[in-house]
């Protein structure tokens, strides 16, 4: 079981007892060097946090939306620390996305989180931030109380006890909930097929199966639609990129196996 399953429960006397763990609408992983663990199920929305400052990795925050996507599960671009300057220049590094229809919410977790609440209204929603972007800051003044560990502690997370980080789920009201999961950087990829990958590219699909081969890998095959795509200006260069490096990485995961 993972955080966010739902179960049914008996009642028995003052306990319950999980009689049935009911069909998950979505899994989320994590992976290491060794394996792929659940990590959280059931999350209809990830909110991806980032900040201007430090920098953070647009390829990084790409991978995190395609895990997502796999699994169904909406995307939602948290710009935290808008009271930094430098705030304009991430919004449109973060242009690519949201031109593909990724919304953004801009706030600072030190002074306000009241923009992002409407966002976060019926949806369980899963953090995640590279470190430093304030995710732990936002957490706790989301949910007062909760003691997100912010830096000082996170910097004890990396000497060597990620193992012990587990998700936990905050609920907001009835019908929406945030899901933390300390030390919590990035979602596996390693395991999609090439099929699964190209699928991930919400832009790629309504041209996937349309080119003339059957197993285009959409390099230099003629007749490829998402490269004719990338021509007509429907697909940004830096996609079709992005699609080729993650199927490469996808590939020797696969042979090492
Ligand atoms: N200027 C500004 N700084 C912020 C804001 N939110 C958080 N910070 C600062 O950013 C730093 C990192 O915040 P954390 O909440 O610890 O960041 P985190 O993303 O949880 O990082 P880890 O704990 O390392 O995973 C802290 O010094 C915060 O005070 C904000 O809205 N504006
Ligand atoms: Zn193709």
């Amino acid at each position: 079981m993972v955080c966010g399953d739902q179960v049914e429960l008996r009642r028995d006397g003052d306990a319950g007892v999980i009689e049935r763990l009911l069909p998950r609408a979505s899994l989320l992983y994590r992976s290491d060097a060794f394996k792929t663990k659940a990590i959280a199920a059931n999350v209809t929305q990830l909110g991806v946090v980032i900040a201007a400052r430090p920098s953070f990795s647009l390829e990084l925050v790409q991978r995190c939306i395609l895990a997502a996507e796999d699994q169904g599960v909406a995307s939602l671009l948290i710009l935290n620390k808008a009271d930094l300057p430098e705030t304009d220049v991430a919004r449109e590094r973060l242009l690519p996305l949201t031109r593909l229809g990724y919304p953004l919410v801009a706030l600072s977790a030190l002074t306000d989180v009241t923009p992002l609440r409407p966002a976060l209204q019926g949806h369980t929603t899963l953090l995640i931030g590279h470190s430093g972007m304030g995710k732990s800051t936002l957490v706790n003044v989301l949910f007062p109380g909760a003691n997100a560990e912010t830096a000082e502690y996170s910097e004890a997370l990396d000497s060597g006890r990620h193992t012990t980080t587990h998700a936990r789920l905050h609920r907001l009201d009835a019908t929406s909930a945030v899901i933390d999961s300390p030390g919590l950087q990035e979602f596996a990829l390693q395991h999609l097929d090439e099929k699964a990958l190209a699928h991930a590219f919400v832009e790629f699909r309504p041209f996937l199966g349309e080119c003339r081969f059957r197993d285009c890998k959409h390099e230099v095959e003629p007749g490829c639609r998402i490269r004719q795509a990338v021509a007509d200006g429907d697909i940004a260069p830096a996609r079709l990129q992005l699609f080729q490096t993650l199927r490469r990485l996808q590939q020797n995961a696969a042979q090492r196996l």
